[in-house]
């Protein structure tokens, strides 16, 4: 019965492939695949691939640069700022969210990103990292700071997994909170469902403007705003250098008045592929590198000679929570993305859709910008050669925490060309260290403080 209604629908919807081979399944099999079909919503899907065939792109004309702000905007110094951020975390109105739902297939890494070990001397993974950055934060302001990680169907008990084996770092359970992102199906190009094994339709997560609403559908949204939690850390997992929760950005969020705040970096050149935060017909966005038009790319500002489009979006936002309530009942907008999924037939072209988070940005009635030191805060983790490697990620934090002993006054003998490590336990951004951390250390390559 159940399989008849199921060629039926497929018929309907011109999806018959998806019982090609069905009749040399076991049962169990059998089963399942039908049960995937029976969820599906094959007119969204219809949907999602039509618009997608009828996307007319971005209107260059809607474009317009978003300013940054400077602490002489805000009419307060640094030290007020960063207190303001100190006093939100202690009070608990502030929740770090990381999204770690991606798949890294650039990356070519099987497990979840987060669990990379990038070649630094403690072998700390990024999880790692994170926890111990925020772990330190918690303990000066005296609280544990809650920290909701996204993850997908595809990497969250791998990633719970993870977390369990290593004690979850030191952290406090009750403040972790893990919740799953939603998956769509991979269609090819011609709308059609694509198969990852002769049983299982191939699902990829729907990117990270999922996020909102799979942490509301979870149940963690409602139950932070009864903790008293009013503000978002937002971040990806793939920052080696993200200070998670930084207590000057939620400051500066705080006191800019606006339900979103971002913080950018000064982009590299005018092909560095990172997205650009700017005005879109007014409200505030981010175009990303793939998309953003070659005529305004390299357009120069004539006063500072700065690319006029300079703010390079670094995934490192403040969401109050009253706005992302609001606007998580927005419809999203999927995109279509392509890229290869695998499959039991080998790779095959795929488009993925994806919503993004900055697409909620439009429904803010305002945003900041911030502008921060690439060196200090960017270390994404995204190839598996080059640029934004492993290798370039390792280099780039060792070489942070090496200028902080730098800043002490202390003179390269003192390392003998060895590298430098602290542990995020020790110090969070450079403070409390003392020249005589670096001595009685014997590894010949490098100093670990931990
Ligand atoms: C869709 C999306 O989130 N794009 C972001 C994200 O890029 P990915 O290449 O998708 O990782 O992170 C970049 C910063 O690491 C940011 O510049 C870009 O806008």
């Amino acid at each position: 019965m159940q399989l008849q209604a199921v060629i039926a629908l497929l018929k309907i919807w011109r999806q018959e492939h998806l019982l090609e081979h069905y009749d040399t399944l076991p049962e169990v099999r059998k089963q399942e695949l039908l049960e995937q079909i029976l969820a599906l919503d094959f007119e969204w899907l219809r949907h999602l691939h039509m618009n997608n065939e009828k996307d007319t792109g971005l209107q260059v004309s809607g474009l317009a640069p978003l300013s940054v702000q400077s602490l002489d905007d805000l009419k307060t110094d640094r030290g007020n700022i960063e207190q303001t951020g100190w006093d939100l975390l202690r009070e608990g109105k502030v929740a770090a969210l990381l999204v770690a739902g991606g798949q890294g297939s650039r990356l070519g890494y099987n497990g979840p990103k987060g669990t990379l070990d990038i070649g630094l001397p403690s072998r700390k993974s990024l999880f790692q990292l994170q926890a111990e950055r925020l772990l330190n934060l918690g303990r000066r302001a005296g609280t544990t700071i809650p920290w909701c990680i996204m993850t997908s169907p595809g990497n969250h008990k791998a990633t719970f997994d993870f977390f369990a084996q290593h004690q979850y770092f030191g952290y406090d359970k009750e403040q972790l909170f893990f919740f799953n992102q939603a998956v769509i199906p991979a269609l090819d190009h011609k709308g059609k469902i694509i198969l990852e094994t002769p049983w299982r339709i191939c699902s990829v997560p729907n990117g990270t403007g999922g996020c909102i609403s799979a942490m509301r559908s979870s149940g963690i949204l409602d139950q932070l705003k009864a903790r008293g939690v009013e503000w978002f850390f937002y971040y990806n997992v793939d920052n080696a250098l993200i200070k998670v929760a930084d207590p000057h950005f939620i400051g500066f969020a705080h006191t800019s008045g606006q339900p979103i705040a971002c913080k950018v970096i000064a982009k590299r050149d005018a092909d560095e592929k990172i997205g650009v935060v700017c005005l879109q017909d007014g409200r505030p966005s981010v175009v990303e590198y793939s998309d953003f038009p070659e005529q305004l790319k390299r357009q120069r500002d004539i006063k500072t000679g700065r690319l006029l489009y300079d703010t390079g979006n670094i995934s490192i936002h403040m969401f109050q929570l009253q706005f992302l309530e609001k606007a998580s009942r927005q419809q999203l907008v999927y995109k279509a993305v392509q890229k290869d999924v695998q499959t039991f037939q080998g790779p095959v072209r795929a488009y993925k859709y994806e919503a993004f988070i900055f697409d909620l940005f439009a429904y803010a009635s305002g945003m900041s910008l911030v502008k921060v030191e690439r060196e200090e805060e960017f270390a994404p983790v995204k190839n598996a050669a080059g640029p934004d490697s492993p290798e370039e990620a390792r280099r780039l934090l060792l070489h942070v925490h090496q200028t902080w002993f730098e800043k002490l006054g202390v003179s390269e003998d003192l390392f003998k060309g060895r590298e430098i490590e602290v542990s995020p336990l020790i110090s969070y951004d450079g403070e409390g260290l003392a020249v005589d951390m670096l001595c009685n250390k014997d590894h010949p390559s490098f100093i670990y403080i931990g």
